[in-house]
């Protein structure tokens, strides 16, 4: 007999994954739904933040990019991940399954349609990743997260729904808060960050263009920075010496509060950052990751670019020279910053957890029980 009420969630375990699939399980959740996620041993750490859900770990890796002799033992560990996920999926008898992407969602997407289970991809980027391209024949509804999205297969086409990238309830409440205006003398917010690693080409960038800007300006900046562990101490004595306000960390626990607070974000591409960035409604310098698989953190920034909510700054290129005079025009132009946040939660999707939710219980025809 098959439990009409379980969902079974399938992600890899990075920030970009995690997010998107918190924010839908907690509304499945409240909605009266059994919500289970499927994971790899990456996502253990987010365990504690999802108290209402069951996580069960699968073996799962990426080949991808591996030497021969590591694709066996890789093609192997997915083997016996495929086993787990068999076996789960005859336990827990889930009504559909939703895939994030990511090395835990092949083993668990195959085992799933194996049994003829509804499927339902979610797609993050603007070029679909490694997992989802190979199980978008297996999906009944690809769900997307960018207008145009590549490399999914001309015959899976007629499959795909734009939704939205969804982001947590805390960072949709501060989309109608805005920071402290900015006004031509006072203080201004930059929150930096890198993703879920952090990035490691803003320790010295962002410092040194600070260096280069005029003081009466630079002097009006407050620093909100995410940086390696092995970097914090060079990043904050790099402020010390300029004397920038800034507070430095290895990962914010708190980031709805720290983009509630920012005027301006100089952040990485990845799905989440810009889901988030633009739900808030926040203006962006946007560097993209440059070895991201299929370089999809520059066809991210594209689109965001294209809608006017944030500015696309290639690494290659990006000198501290050329970055302190932006900021200082970007200071020195508040309207400019004004509009690139306007147009930034224009673009933005904040029902994107809503509306995934709707196309899944749709799916397996459970849409009127949806809470809203
Ligand atoms: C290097 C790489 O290939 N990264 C990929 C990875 O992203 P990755 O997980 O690095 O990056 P995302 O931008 O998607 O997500 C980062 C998440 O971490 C959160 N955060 C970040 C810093 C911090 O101090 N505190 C905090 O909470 C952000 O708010 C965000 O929710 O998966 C994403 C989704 O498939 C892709 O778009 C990215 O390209």
């Amino acid at each position: 007999m098959i439990d009409k009420r379980t969902i079974v969630l399938a992600a890899g375990g990075t920030g970009g994954h995690f997010y998107p699939t918190q924010a839908l399980a907690e509304l499945l959740v409240a909605s009266g739904y059994r919500v289970v996620l499927i994971t790899d041993t990456r996502g253990y750490s987010f365990k504690e933040s999802l108290p209402d859900i069951e996580v069960y770990i699968i073996k799962a890796c990426g080949i991808a990019k591996l030497s021969i002799i590591k694709k066996i033992k890789g093609a192997t560990k997915l083997l016996f991940g495929y086993f787990d996920a068999c076996r789960l999926i005859s336990e827990l008898h889930p009504t559909a399954v939703l895939s994030f992407g990511g090395y835990a969602c092949v083993p668990t997407v195959l085992a799933a349609s194996r049994r003829g289970i509804p499927i339902i991809l979610h797609e993050q980027n603007a070029i679909a990743g490694r997992s989802n391209q190979l199980l978008a024949k297996k999906a009944s509804i690809i769900a997307t997260s960018f207008e145009r999205i590549e490399k999914i297969h001309e015959q899976d086409q007629y499959k795909i729904i734009l939704v939205g990238n969804p982001v947590r309830a805390e960072i949709r409440a501060i989309r109608t808060m805005d920071p402290p205006p900015l006004t031509p003398d006072g203080p201004c917010e930059i929150l930096v960050t890198g993703g879920s690693q952090g990035a490691s080409i803003f320790a010295k960038l962002i410092p040194d263009a600070i260096a280069l800007m005029p003081k009466r300006i630079s002097s009006r900046i407050r620093i909100v920075q995410q940086a390696r562990l092995n970097e914090i101490n060079q990043v904050i004595a790099a402020y010390r010496k300029i004397g920038i306000n800034a507070d430095v960390s290895q990962f914010f626990n708190d980031m709805p509060q720290r983009l509630r607070a920012a005027n301006l974000l100089i952040c990485r591409s990845g799905a989440s950052t810009l889901a988030e960035n633009t739900v808030a409604g926040r203006p962006a310098l946007l560097v993209p990751y440059p070895n991201s698989v299929d370089d999809h953190q520059t066809a991210n920034a594209r689109a965001v670019e294209a809608a006017g909510g944030g500015m696309l700054l290639p690494q290659a290129n990006l000198t501290p020279k050329y970055l302190a005079q932006l900021l200082t025009d970007l200071l020195n132009n508040t309207k400019q910053l004004s509009y690139m946040s306007s147009a930034a939660r224009a673009y933005g999707r904040p029902n994107a957890a809503k509306d995934l939710a709707s196309i899944l219980l749709s799916v397996i025809g459970l849409d009127k029980n949806l809470s809203t």
